[in-house]
């Protein structure tokens, strides 16, 4: 947690209100595998539902998963200033529908976004006081493994995952936390803790 210098803004929003967390790693550090386990055990917490325009992998449910959309349906959603933050990944456009997230938040529910590098950037600049975690893989041929062994994407695709996994694992000094995810049990207690806003209590 970093917190406020004399003179400067607090960066994280103040113990008592609820707080956006932002979850981001590298394809196939088990972003998702941890988040699933976190809806599970903490129901409470509001879970962004991106617009992409990739085609929905077998057993993705629109509207639960993404919301599929043309490239077009998305960028009139960019127009509209519905996006909170957007970006490019791997070929394909993903972003966060703003409304829903706030909507979360004026409402006094924890949200969270599963989100990549680009858009975590953009989300530390239009919400400083959302809490940034990195999900990061115990070691670098594990990543791999978890990459490949997925079985979802084709050998070009996770070479492209895996160039922007390098990128992403050196940005990891930008985010309030890093998580490393050597066992998902373990991964999804602390980000519930973080996701509550357990490290903001003091005493
Ligand atoms: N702690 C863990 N130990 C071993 N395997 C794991 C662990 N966490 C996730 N996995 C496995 O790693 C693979 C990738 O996980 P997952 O799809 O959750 O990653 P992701 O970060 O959400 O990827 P993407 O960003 O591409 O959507 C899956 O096969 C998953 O079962
Ligand atoms: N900037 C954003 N990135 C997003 C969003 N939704 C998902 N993602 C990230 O994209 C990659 C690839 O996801 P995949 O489902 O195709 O494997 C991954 O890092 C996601 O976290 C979003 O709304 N904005």
């Amino acid at each position: 947690m970093i917190d406020a210098q004399a003179g400067e803004e607090p960066r994280l929003a103040p113990a008592g209100e609820p707080r956006l967390t932002v979850v981001s790693g590298p394809s196939g550090v088990g972003k998702s595998s941890v988040l699933a386990e976190v809806r599970r055990q903490a129901p409470e917490v509001y879970f962004s539902v991106s617009a992409t325009t990739r085609a929905p992998r077998a057993g993705e449910i629109d509207g639960e998963h993404y919301h599929f959309v043309s490239v077009a349906e998305f960028e009139r959603m960019i127009a509209a200033g519905e996006m909170l933050e957007h970006a490019r990944y791997a070929g394909n456009l993903y972003g966060t529908p703003r409304g829903p997230v706030e909507r979360a938040l004026a409402a006094g529910q924890p949200a969270v976004l599963e989100i990549e590098l680009q858009g975590a950037r953009q989300v530390r600049r239009a919400m400083p006081e959302a809490n940034l975690v990195m999900l990061v893989p115990p070691s670098w041929d594990e990543l791999v493994s978890r990459l490949t062994g997925r079985g979802t994407d084709a050998s070009a695709v996770v070479r492209q995952r895996l160039d922007t996994a390098r990128e992403e694992l050196d940005a990891a000094a930008e985010f309030d936390t890093t998580v490393v995810n050597s066992d998902v049990q373990a991964a999804t207690r602390e980000l519930i803790a973080l996701i509550a806003g357990r490290d903001r209590e003091t005493g």
